[in-house]
């Protein structure tokens, strides 16, 4: 017998005994028994334990303004938690290893669409592919946000957290920091590391110079002009020299706050970059409002900005605002512009701006103005005024149906013919 089928005997099994004292030891028996199978299922399909993550990656689209990526150990509440927060439904369960893919579903939260992938729970050496650790990861890279879900009632000590933040921090992605302000210009000839900082810097020690000089020999760099405008470690040098590191936004949300005392939920509640919930009680998530806590701080985690644009003498639309993300895009009129059309950006004149971005309404803006949630934009372009742009696009739009229409019509007529003879 597979495993697949003997995991569906033991679900059967269970649905069919009943819950009672009784019962108790039985069920518990089995539960245990589908976890490992479970595992075992995990396993095979990544390819084996060790070296795994061979196996086909989690291939998802891209789609909608931004992406997050749900990391967790298994049962942790993340395929919960997507239910909650989108249409999709990922199966939950009691037993750990309950989700082996990863799974998109999409968050609609002030006129934005966000992308929320629920993924296999990772464990200990996922980086190094335990399970479908490599998966995992390769997923969370690809993110512009990374929601990390903990169980709050199993957080002992902090711990899961700080494993999760090491398997992510072995993979080259920095949670919540900014790229150190440090540049490293390599010259083509002589004069070796020259080292120059606008700060004092402690961390390197008495003589920085040197410190740096031996860093970037380790990385076969031995001629360079290095200047850090902040103080800097060794371990952020080192980023800096490898140049290949993902700096990321990351949220920790406290599932589960339901089975723990209030004092608990009050200490977690204070720890940084996180948010304390119940998927299974509501609480701080999916909550009938649209104004829960989780939602609001996870677009501002991914700097999301709704522009309403507007054309000259007529109200903005607010039904369908431009989402642009500070992550990815920029929020400047440039980025709109991009966002728009490219043609936008080429006719670009000047643009008008209303809203708190704006130091009188409409001020007069050119493509660096950076804009504020919310802001109304009117772009003015080079050469051909709004009116006439409006006109020509009623002539395309209008060959474009006839082109079209003339084709169905033509496949028509030529099915028919087939259809004769
Ligand atoms: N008490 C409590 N249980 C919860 C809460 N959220 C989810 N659960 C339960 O936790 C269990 C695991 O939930 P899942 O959503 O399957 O967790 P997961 O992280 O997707 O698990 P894997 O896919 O196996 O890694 C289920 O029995 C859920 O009903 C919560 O807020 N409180
Ligand atoms: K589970
Ligand atoms: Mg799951």
């Amino acid at each position: 017998m597979g495993l697949m089928e003997r995991i569906k005997e033991i679900e059967s099994e269970m649905a069919r005994t009943q819950k009672n004292k009784a019962t108790n030891y039985h069920l518990g028996t089995l539960k245990a028994k589908l976890a490992k199978l479970r595992s075992e299922l995990f396993l095979e399909q990544s390819g084996g334990g060790g070296g795994g993550g061979t196996g086909e990656g989690f291939d998802v689209a891209r789609n909608g303004d931004a992406r997050v990526a749900l990391i967790g150990f298994p049962s942790v509440g993340k395929s919960s938690l997507l239910g909650a927060l989108t249409a999709t439904e990922s199966e939950a369960a009691a037993y750990e290893f309950t989700t082996l893919t990863c799974i998109p579903g999409v968050l609609q939260y002030k006129g934005s669409k966000i992308q929320v992938l629920d993924l296999p729970g990772i464990i200990e050496g996922a980086a190094h592919g335990a399970g479908r650790g490599k998966e995992v990861i390769a997923v969370a890279r690809s993110a512009d946000a990374i929601l990390i879900v903990l169980d709050a009632g199993k957080e002992q000590g902090n711990r899961h957290r700080e494993i999760l933040e090491r398997e992510l921090e072995t993979v080259g992605i920095r949670l919540n920091q900014r790229p150190p302000d440090v540049t490293v210009t390599k010259r083509k000839s002589g004069g070796g590391i020259r080292f120059a900082s606008t700060v004092p810097q402690p961390q390197l020690g008495p003589e920085p110079e040197k410190i740096v000089t031996n860093i970037l020999r380790e990385y076969k760099i031995t001629t360079a002009d290095v200047l850090a405008r902040e103080e800097i470690s060794v371990d952020q040098l080192v980023d800096v020299v490898l140049g290949n590191r993902m700096y990321k936004p990351c949220l920790y949300l406290y599932n589960k706050i339901d089975t723990i005392t209030i004092e608990e939920v009050d200490q977690l509640a204070r720890l940084s970059h996180s948010v304390v919930g119940s998927v299974r009680s509501q609480f701080n998530i999916g909550e009938p409002l649209e104004d829960d806590l989780l939602k609001a701080r996870l677009w501002e985690y991914l700097g999301l900005t709704r522009i309403y644009t507007k054309r000259k003498g007529s109200p903005p639309d607010l039904e369908e605002p431009v989402v642009l993300s500070e992550i990815r895009k920029g929020t400047t009129v440039k980025s709109l512009c991009a966002n728009v059309s490219s043609e936008l950006l080429r006719e670009f004149n000047y643009a008008l701006v209303w809203g708190t971005s704006a130091k009188h309404s409409p001020q007069r803006c050119g493509l660096s103005h950076t804009l504020d949630d919310e802001d109304v934009v009117q772009i003015v372009s080079k050469t051909i005024k709004q009116q006439q742009q409006d006109k020509n696009y009623n002539v395309i739009s209008q060959q474009f149906n006839d082109k079209h229409a003339k084709k169905r019509l033509e496949a028509k007529k030529q099915k028919q013919q087939r259809l004769r003879g």
